[in-house]
């Protein structure tokens, strides 16, 4: 049963149509003409109940207008949104209580509380009972190392710290959808790494639903088994991770540190460095465990690995392909 089921939606953003020539900024302000942008232009596509999807595209693509119309803060042009069964921008506070949204370069904290007090009044206005309240605060605490900083002012929190604070309060109710936008953004590996286990423990603990968006690939291998291409406010891609890999990057390399390997049957040699080569093959023609039998019956090999297309690469070959 999905959770979120998204219809032709469609958004256009309509603006002053930039003036050329002299004074091009005034006359710019006082025109009547409008271009119109169509930022998001008929997407479809439903989540379920416990998915995580990475809702993944180049800058502009649309992506954060499109979660701003699941979040119920933006109404769209045409199309449907229903998440959790009601209509976001109308059903707006049935809504937020189904939900919870951490946008990486925003805060939704008090920024002059502490952090306690901020998460003490979002636990008073979605009505969460005290001790849960409390519960939620320990097991939080732990998980996020929340502890030292609980009573510093928002304002004075490092980004990585004001991050997990805004990962607790979005989760102090409970919601059954969390809505992530670029979650890990500036933050440094350790912080990224602490915020994914987060992310995945609720996940697999509350089959909580998970819609990212983020420029960090290595968030959605790590997290998500789905990813939504969005490009110029289309989908373009949505699957599997894995099958993405394998439709756009169906090769594999074989690392082999050896002495003379020269050429390998079902293999091309695609580089060698000192004693290394890297032979790419495809795993479907030519079985991994074939070509790796094949080399050591052939050659003295020291070391051996097989390399995976890294998901980074492969969407920068579907964002080439399209232009
Ligand atoms: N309020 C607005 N008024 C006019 N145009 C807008 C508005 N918001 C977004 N746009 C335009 O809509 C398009 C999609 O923007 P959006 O912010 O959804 O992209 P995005 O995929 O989230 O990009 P990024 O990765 O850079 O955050 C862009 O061309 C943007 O300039």
């Amino acid at each position: 049963m999905p959770v979120i089921e998204v219809a032709d939606l469609v958004k256009e953003f309509s603006r002053p149509t930039r003036q050329e020539g002299a004074f091009a900024g005034v006359r710019t302000l006082l025109t009547r003409e409008r271009t119109v942008k169509r930022a998001v232009d008929g997407v479809n596509f439903t989540v379920r109940q416990g998915e995580m999807v990475g809702y993944l595209g180049p800058n502009g693509a649309g992506k954060s207008t499109t979660i701003k119309m699941l979040t119920g803060i933006l109404v769209p042009t045409s199309g449907t949104v229903r998440v959790a069964g009601a209509t976001p921008w109308r059903d707006r506070s049935r809504n937020a209580r189904r939900i919870g949204v951490v946008f990486g370069q925003r805060s939704q904290l008090w920024w002059d509380l502490p952090l306690r007090d901020s998460l003490w009044l979002i636990s008073r206005l979605y009505d969460v009972p005290q001790d849960r309240f409390r519960a939620k605060q320990r097991q939080f605490g732990e998980v996020l190392d929340l502890g030292p900083f609980l009573d510093t002012p928002v304002r004075q929190l490092s980004l990585g710290q004001r991050m997990r604070g805004d990962l607790a309060a979005a989760m102090l109710y409970d919601p059954d959808i969390l809505y992530l936008d670029e979650p890990t953004v500036g933050l440094d590996v350790v912080a990224k790494e602490r915020i994914r286990a987060f992310v995945g423990e609720l996940n697999r603990a509350s089959g909580t639903t998970v819609v990212l968006t983020t420029h960090d690939l290595d968030d959605v291998e790590e997290l998500c088994d789905r990813i939504i291409l969005i490009d110029h406010g289309k989908v373009a891609y949505d699957g599997a991770v894995d099958e993405l890999k394998a439709r756009y990057a169906p090769h594999r390399e074989l690392v082999v540190q050896t002495d003379g390997l020269e050429s390998v049957e079902g293999a091309e040699v695609v580089r060698r460095e000192g004693g290394k080569v890297w032979l790419r093959f495809d795993p479907v023609r030519t079985p991994p465990a074939e070509l790796v039998a094949a080399v050591l019956a052939q050659h003295r090999v020291t070391d051996l690995s097989i390399v995976e297309p890294e998901l980074e690469s492969v969407i920068h070959r579907i964002y080439a392909d399209r232009g």
